[in-house]
């Protein structure tokens, strides 16, 4: 693609739907591109706004008001950057030709609820999951749990970051896991997954990019797309949202090779070009698949600490229709700094600390309010060792302290 100059008419103009922490990071690589960024998300000053040439404060699951935006700004790329976009919006728009939606509009549709990437990964393309059901009322969920088997699994078909999900031990607490779900979604919708519980060594988030391989004559052609993958990222999640990541995760031969081909009929069966974030539960040389984000991932912040390249300058570049380079430089880690208290315009005590711990560096997300669980910083950090990179993140992380203003 060519690349213009931003505010003139040669711009190439992006649009970011969702403007969170990653979609920050997106927006400063293609800034460094000399694209014009265009930021839009349901509340003001969100990070990717502060970073971006213009903003918009929309509700993104309204369809009209979303497509009125779209209209109005013209950009030639829409990129999805949150779990909660009234996606048939997007559908409309790239059949009519007027955007390119990234990785495809069928992708986000498919990805932004449970149920669809849950059916086509493991009705369509027969890759193993966890079981699962689908259920729209407390008694449901009660029967399927029996039926699957405790401990299970319950999420809002459209949430992410662990919202509204619960896991439960017990059928008397069907009704209290229904209600989580009815209040924890990024959506309203009285659907609900139930999963039996994957019972893994570890998990991994297996970034796969698929990019326009080089001349660039060749593009529009389907064989022009090469995918490749990214170093395998360990995680640990509480709560169902991630407060650690590293990379990489050592794991058997097979179980790699089976990662990567899982991952790589996914993200060929959802097309498009850029960045996925491919979820794996490992045991042994076993491998399940459990969800894929089209767009970075947050597990794969550590990468701002250990590759050439970020998961944000590889999709910035992937989606641009630009060559990639996913190797890994460095054995890194990340640790989430949560807010920790109920505030606007919160301040972080002890950087200068947590940046005297060797190899550190952070990100402080600038979200506006800070509440108890949301993630509005990460602390990464390299080692010699995975284990080095995880102590030196994490400490880096706690040493730096949220407090009102
Ligand atoms: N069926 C399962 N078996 C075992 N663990 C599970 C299962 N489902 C979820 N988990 C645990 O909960 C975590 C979060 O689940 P999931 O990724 O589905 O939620 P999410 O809301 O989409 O989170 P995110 O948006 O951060 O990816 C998983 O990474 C895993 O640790
Ligand atoms: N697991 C998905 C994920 O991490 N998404 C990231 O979190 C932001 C929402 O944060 P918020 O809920 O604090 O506004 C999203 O915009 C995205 O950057
Ligand atoms: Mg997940």
């Amino acid at each position: 693609m060519r690349i213009g100059t931003p505010l003139s008419d040669t711009a190439v103009r992006v649009m970011l739907l969702g403007a969170g922490e990653l979609g920050k990071e997106v927006a400063i690589e293609l800034q460094r591109l000399g694209v014009e960024v265009i930021a839009v998300d349901r509340y003001p000053n969100a990070p990717a706004m502060q970073v971006a040439h213009r903003s918009h404060v929309i509700p993104m699951t309204d369809p009209q008001v979303l497509n009125g935006v779209i209209m109005a700004e013209a950009p030639h790329i829409i990129v999805p950057e949150i779990e909660a976009i009234a996606t048939e919006v997007l559908v409309a728009i790239e059949a009519a030709g007027l955007a390119t939606v990234i990785p495809t509009a069928r992708a986000t549709q498919l990805t932004m609820n449970r149920e669809g990437i849950r059916r086509l990964a493991a009705e369509e393309l027969g890759l193993p999951t966890s079981p699962y059901a689908f259920v729209e009322s407390a008694a449901e969920l009660a029967e399927a749990a029996h039926r699957i088997g405790l401990p299970v699994f319950v999420k809002p078909v459209m949430s992410s970051s662990g919202k509204g999900q619960s896991m439960i031990e017990a059928i008397e607490d069907a009704d209290e896991a229904w209600a989580y779900a009815q209040s924890g979604g990024r959506v309203e919708t009285a659907r609900v997954i139930v999963e039996g519980r994957i019972d893994f060594d570890f998990e991994i988030t297996l970034l796969t990019v698929r990019s326009m391989r080089v001349p660039d004559q060749v593009r529009g052609d389907d064989d022009a797309v090469r995918t490749d993958f990214c170093a395998p990222i360990g995680h640990r999640q509480v709560k169902g949202d991630y407060v650690e990541s590293w990379q990489p995760q050592a794991m058997t031969p097979k179980a790699l090779a089976a990662a990567q081909t899982i991952a790589g009929k996914v993200t060929d069966a959802l097309g498009g070009l850029g960045v996925f974030g491919v979820e794996l539960f490992v045991k042994g040389d076993e491998v399940w698949f459990s969800e894929v984000s089209p767009r970075p991932h947050d597990t794969g912040l550590v990468t701002l600490a250990t590759q050439t390249m970020s998961e944000f300058a590889l999709h910035a570049r992937a989606i641009l229709g630009l060559p990639v380079d996913v190797s890994q430089r460095d054995v890194g880690a990340s640790a989430v700094i949560y807010g920790g208290i109920e505030a606007t315009g919160i301040a972080f005590e002890g950087v200068a600390e947590a940046l005297a711990v060797p190899t550190a560096d952070l990100r402080l997300f600038g979200k506006p309010e800070s509440y108890e669980r949301r993630r509005m910083g990460v602390a990464t950090a390299r080692g010699a060792t995975v284990d080095e990179a995880r102590e030196r993140a994490r400490d880096a992380a706690s040493r730096v302290r949220p407090t009102a203003a």
